[in-house]
């Protein structure tokens, strides 16, 4: 870790461009931050900064910044934050995480990412060194330390900002490689994210806490009884909290100058945070040992690479909050300690934030664990009166809760030297360093923050409950109604106390800084955040806002009853009559029942997109089909029809029992009806061209004669060009009366298909026929579709380009040649492939095969082109066909079991057969 570096001078309005674009963008949060990323690193600054560094820490310091971008996505539920809560012993604004919408239990907050990286002992002992030459350093790091490991981490990202309350919302969480949280309770918009950080964190039983609990409750550092016995001095520090923290006994030497000097603007991140403290531990806090609180975070938290260390955390800065960290200035060193003696808290703690940051003499901001004096001071200010501001020129209550400085919004500093600070960390806070206030002014108890939803819930007038010392009320953010902060950076109070009007519009209504860096971000008003279209929330819903606001303004009244009832009661008789009516219809249309024939039970859901691969089960499908029992495919497979789209038709399922009793109604009856009345009608042409005939004087020997050659009828039907067989699944009868190409492929295809389980179309690979005849060509497809692995090349029948196989060319070139096709002429040679045994019984014989359509070749899983493999037949309407119109996959291509496993029957998908590409060759000839 180079401590000398300096940080990029990034300016604030790219930064807010970027961010800007993350929200305009309107695509998925990893699209939109990624290019937030790329963004940042294109910058001048960034580029010039990250140029020695390796890829792999250019990587950390990407995710890093990600993990900061992400909050500003309208999916997006928090926000960093300013807080002044802690700033009457600080000295200084700190940063706290917002809630931007109403959160439930159980609700993890993904965006709220915190990691650990790893610290050498080298950087840990140069994170606690001052470089006193450069007034660019400032270091604003989180340590934490782990018990386990013996060893301080970094703690990096977003999560790093979530305060410790005694009554904490959220539980720390660790998430694979991330530390996140998990709501504990119902969170409401604007209201704080805290964890728990430990029992004895802010001092044995976290005397010296300063959350909103300890607040309402009177302890902690609000406790009455919060005495100069129970401010720890220096000696008394080191004493009771001291530490066995081998870092600090090998601290370097120039740190012992200052060991007695305390940091009192630093943020004291210290040992245990977030840590969950167990029964025992809670018993060890009781010594004064604090190191027997520090709960052991490394099984919790992940140790990132190496890279994150060195970025540090200068990706904060990427809120484009005016920072709380206050630039170091040149000056005598200060060390985080308290005292040389007292370890525990400043070493481990104080690598926080400020650690460069010099206290200006005699400036005595007090630190939440200070010198004795320090914090007697303090509470001799504080303990009269919660606020009490002796300073005239102050009249409002100065320690509130706070947001942050819109970038684009911020008034240039006048300072000189302040303006290069501000600059040089992206912070560009107003500045107004002749407006001074008193330190005392800082150091006066805050009121607890008052949230919108507070004053709502409250219900009463704003001036009742946020009045300043003076009984004036406290000037209140336009937007969000919480008190106008102020935000103090370095000592000095750099918004808030007027500094944020100009003199011109004081009385104009005034945003705090975070609801106007809210505008400047999304172009409307806090907390909204333009929803983006088909982009969900990271977040588990919470039920709040499942549910439907009411419009309180909407009053339903006792004179409006009697017209909403009639309403429901029409909406109502509408619907029974739209229910009677559909019932109706569905008892005089017959087709209807024929689809109702699908047990409803068995029927599954369809499904969309991507087909999933499944294991080969072949369950029990059965197809009505009159009597016969439908041939089984050799995979176990009934076949599944085919719509003219090419995607399969509903499954019929084996409960679906026609011959239960007889329906008039039923359609298979009456096409029953239909074929007797046909031959009824035949017989009584034939008696009737008998009499004729006979009249002609024929004898019953010629007649007979003449009927045998086909001109009287045979008992049988009329010829009509019938498909061999019927398909359940056509609806219309159009197809078979009116034969035309296209009726004829859909057909053709509608038999053609097998169904796996009867669920979705969509979910299983169309089965393809296979050309073996056809001259393979190299077609690269994408395997995306289906595994998502590399590409993969596989062999198709090439195409000629002239050929544009359609239903029409295939059913012409089927319809020329009638039962054989040139390709059928062509296999002829092979001779009539014998049916594998055992397949005859299933296939049934003497079945029309002209129409057949080869449906699956397991060529492609291994097998050989066997007589013996059923797989080398084509299966349709019960008839056994050799391989006919197929796709070879040569030889060259092989597909290993495991492959095909996986792909589980896909490989005919590889190309994908529709009807720009239907999977078929056709010969050119024909086309
Ligand atoms: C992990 S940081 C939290 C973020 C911090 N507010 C900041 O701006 O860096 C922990 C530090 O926040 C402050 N803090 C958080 N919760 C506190 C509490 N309940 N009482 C006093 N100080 C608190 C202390 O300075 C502590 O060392």
């Amino acid at each position: 870790m180079d401590s000398s570096r300096r940080l990029p001078k990034v300016s604030a309005h790219d930064l807010l461009e970027i961010v800007r674009r993350i929200v305009v963008s309107r695509s998925p949060l990893q699209h939109s931050v990624r290019a937030a990323v790329d963004e940042l690193i294109l910058l001048p600054p960034i580029r010039y900064y990250i140029q020695s560094y390796t890829q792999k820490q250019i990587n950390a310091f990407a995710t890093h910044a990600s993990r900061y971008f992400e909050l500003y996505h309208p999916s997006g539920s928090i926000e960093i934050s300013h807080t002044s809560r802690y700033s009457h012993r600080t000295g200084k604004s700190e940063l706290c995480i917002l809630a931007t919408r109403n959160l439930s239990s159980g609700t993890v907050i993904t965006e709220l990412k915190g990691s650990m990286a790893n610290l050498t002992d080298e950087e840990d002992r140069e994170l606690k060194r001052t470089d006193l030459r450069n007034s660019d350093i400032r270091r604003d790091f989180s340590v934490i330390h782990s018990k386990s490991m013996k060893k301080n981490h970094l703690f990096l990202g977003p999560a790093r900002f979530v305060n410790h309350d005694c009554d904490n919302n959220c539980e720390l969480f660790r998430e694979g490689k991330y530390i996140t949280f998990r709501v504990l309770r119902p969170i409401s918009m604007g209201e704080e994210i805290t964890a728990h950080y430990g029992d004895s964190y802010f001092g044995r039983k976290n005397r010296h806490c300063l959350c909103e609990t300890c607040e309402k409750k009177g302890r902690g550092g609000y406790a009455p009884d919060h005495t100069d016995d129970d401010i720890p001095s220096d000696s008394s520090l080191s004493d009771s909290e001291d530490s066995d923290d081998e870092s600090d006994t090998s601290s370097a030497p120039e740190d012992d100058v200052v060991k007695r000097q305390v940091n009192l603007d630093e943020r004291r991140t210290r040992r245990g945070v977030y840590a969950v403290v167990s029964k025992e531990e809670d018993q060890s806090d009781e010594s004064d040992d604090e190191d027997g609180d520090v709960v052991p975070l490394a099984g919790a938290v992940d140790i990132p690479s190496a890279g994150e260390v060195e970025m540090g955390d200068a990706t904060s800065d990427l809120s484009s909050l005016p920072s709380s960290r206050a630039p170091s200035n040149a000056g005598p060193s200060t060390v985080t300690k308290v005292s040389s003696t007292s370890r525990s808290i400043s070493s481990l703690s104080s690598l926080s934030s400020d650690g460069a940051s010099p206290v200006p003499k005699g400036n005595a901001y007090p630190s939440i664990i200070s010198t004795r004096r320090q914090k007697a001071e303090a509470t001799r200010l504080s303990s009269s009166t919660p606020v009490q501001d002796d300073s005239a020129s102050s009249s409002r209550r100065l320690t509130r809760s706070s947001s942050s400085v819109t970038p684009s919004q911020v008034t240039p500093s006048k300072g000189k030297g302040k303006q290069k600070e501000q600059s040089s960390c992206s912070t560009p806070t107003p500045q107004k360093p002749n407006n001074k206030v008193k330190e005392e002014d800082l150091r006066t108890l805050r009121t607890r923050p008052v949230a919108a939803s507070d004053l709502v819930k409250e219900g009463s007038s704003k001036a009742d409950v946020l009045r300043g010392p003076d009984g004036k009320p406290l000037p209140l953010c336009a937007t969000c109604h919480n008190i106008l902060p102020v935000i103090s950076v370095d000592h000095k109070i750099v918004w808030g106390l007027g500094l944020e009007k100009e003199s011109k519009k004081k009385k104009a209504k005034q945003d705090c800084p975070r609801c106007m860096r809210h505008y400047a971000i999304y172009g409307e008003s806090w907390p909204r955040r333009s929803p983006l279209p088909g982009c969900t929330s990271t977040l588990n819903p919470t039920p709040r806002e499942e549910t439907t606001p009411i419009d309180s303004s909407r009053k339903v009244t006792h004179k409006v009853l009697p017209v909403l009832d009639r309403k429901i009661a029409a909406v109502a008789s509408s619907k029974r009559k739209s229910v009677e009516a559909e019932a109706e219809e569905e008892h005089d249309r017959p087709a209807k029942k024929f689809k109702v024939d699908i047990n409803p039970a068995k029927k599954r859901k369809r499904k969309r997109g991507r087909p999933r691969l499944r294991p080969l089960s072949p369950p029990p499908v059965k197809v009505e089909d009159k009597d016969e029992e439908e041939p089984l495919h050799p995979q176990g497979f009934k076949s599944q029809g085919r719509r003219m789209n090419g995607r399969f038709e509903r499954t019929v399922s084996s409960s679906a029992s026609p011959q239960k009793g007889y329906d008039p109604d039923s359609p298979q009856n009456a096409s029953v009806n239909r074929a007797q009345r046909a031959l009824e009608r035949e017989k009584a042409k034939q008696l009737l061209e008998r009499e004729i005939l006979a009249k002609r004087g024929l004898s019953d020997g010629e007649i007979d004669r003449i009927a045998k050659n086909g001109r009287l009828g045979d008992h049988q039907p009329p010829l009509r060009k019938v498909f061999p067989k019927r398909s359940t699944s056509f609806r219309t009868h159009n197809l078979f009366s009116r034969p035309t190409p296209m009726n004829f492929a859909a057909r053709a295809w509608a038999n053609s298909v097998m169904s796996d389980d009867g669920s979705s179309d969509d979910d299983k690979g169309p089965v393809t026929p296979e050309d073996s005849q056809s001259p393979p060509a190299i077609i690269e497809v994408e395997m995306e579709e289906w595994d998502r692995g590399p590409s993969l090349i596989v062999t198709a029948p090439a195409i000629p380009p002239a050929y544009k196989p359609s239903p029409f060319s295939f059913a012409r070139r089927r319809w020329s040649s009638l039962s054989t096709s040139p390709v059928e002429e062509q296999s002829k040679p092979s001779g009539e492939a014998r049916l594998p045994r055992g397949m005859e019984r299933i296939l049934g014989k003497g079945r029309d095969s002209s129409n057949s359509i080869p449906l699956l070749t397991n060529r492609f899983m291994g097998h050989s082109l066997d007589e013996e493999d059923p797989f080398s037949y084509a299966f349709q309407g019960g008839v056994k066909r050799p391989l006919l119109l197929q796709h070879t996959y040569p030889s060259d291509v092989t597909y290993t079991q495991e492959s095909v496993t996986n792909l589980s029957f896909a490989p005919p998908s590889f190309i994908a057969p529709n009807f720009a590409n239907p999977g078929w060759e056709s010969d050119l000839s024909d086309s």
